[in-house]
């Protein structure tokens, strides 16, 4: 497979400066610094625990930093109002791993129910193109009058990742989008993703431990370690070492 490069764009979408969090005695986060620039997509490594989902918390503004700098789209995430970062939220999707679909919805209400709640203006048949359009970008269109529970899991990630993108956000947050999933799907979600960065030019960090997704998706890639990131680059940066808290990862994914 071949290894994406990084873009040449060098406009900043998220960047932060010495950022650190801890909990109680717990330091998570010891001096992040990384950047997301426009239409990339970053893939983020690292073992379970290491924090990465603090990472995206604090991004979105969930979670408040110790210390540090955080600018998404500009803006400083913890020093702007509520209404603000409310604001700001609806430009950045979130992925959940886990699809977070509402079960009772059908796949149409799923995508309705976004628009409606954070677009109050659009008309009813602005609304049924919006998810039409989606769910075609998607490949699920054929779906849209079916339960979740009616899907395959591959399928569920899709209609999740439509449900995102519908928003139309400027950068979205894949969290282990292909956990789970048999090889075949997780190659169909992998081209989704790099759909998704085509069609909607949007920027994306993708945390995850798989590395064919790491290597199929990734402009660039960052790994987490003893709380900053020490590694960053393309894939070949990265894992182009002996170092022995790296080299697991790959000697787990690629046999050797
Ligand atoms: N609100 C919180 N209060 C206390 N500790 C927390 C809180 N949130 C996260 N932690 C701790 O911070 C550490 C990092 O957690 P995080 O969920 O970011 O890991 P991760 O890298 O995303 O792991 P995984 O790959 O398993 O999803 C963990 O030890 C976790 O217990």
């Amino acid at each position: 497979m071949k290894e994406k490069k990084p873009l040449s764009e060098q406009e900043k979408v998220i960047e932060i400066n010495g950022l650190y969090k801890s909990f109680g005695n717990y330091h998570v986060l010891r001096g992040v610094d990384l950047e997301l620039y426009k239409r990339e997509n970053l893939v983020v490594l690292g073992k379970s625990g290491t924090g990465k989902s603090v990472l995206i918390k604090i991004v979105v503004g969930l979670l408040a930093p110790d210390h540090g700098d955080v600018r998404v789209l500009n803006q400083h995430v913890d020093q702007i109002t509520y209404k603000e970062l409310l604001a700001l939220r609806l430009k950045v999707g979130f992925s959940f791993q886990n699809s977070a679909l509402y079960d009772s919805m059908t796949v149409r209400e799923n995508l309705v129910f976004p628009l409606i709640r954070n677009q109050k203006k659009l008309t009813k048949g602005e609304i049924t193109s919006a998810v039409e359009e989606m769910l075609d970008a998607v490949g699920l269109l054929h779906t849209i009058n079916q339960m979740p529970s009616e899907l395959s899991g591959g399928q569920r990630k899709r209609i999740g990742i439509a449900r995102t993108l519908i928003l139309r956000p400027e950068i979205m947050l894949y969290d282990e989008p292909t956990a789970g999933l048999d090889p075949i799907t997780c190659l169909e979600i992998n081209s989704l993703i790099n759909e998704v960065q085509e069609r909607f030019h949007t920027s994306s960090i993708i945390i995850t431990h798989d590395l064919t997704c790491a290597k199929a998706v990734g402009n660039r890639v960052a790994m987490l370690l003893d709380g900053k990131f020490e590694r960053q680059g393309t894939f070949e940066d990265v894992f182009n070492t002996n170092d022995e808290r790296v080299k697991p990862f790959y000697d787990y994914n690629f046999i050797q």
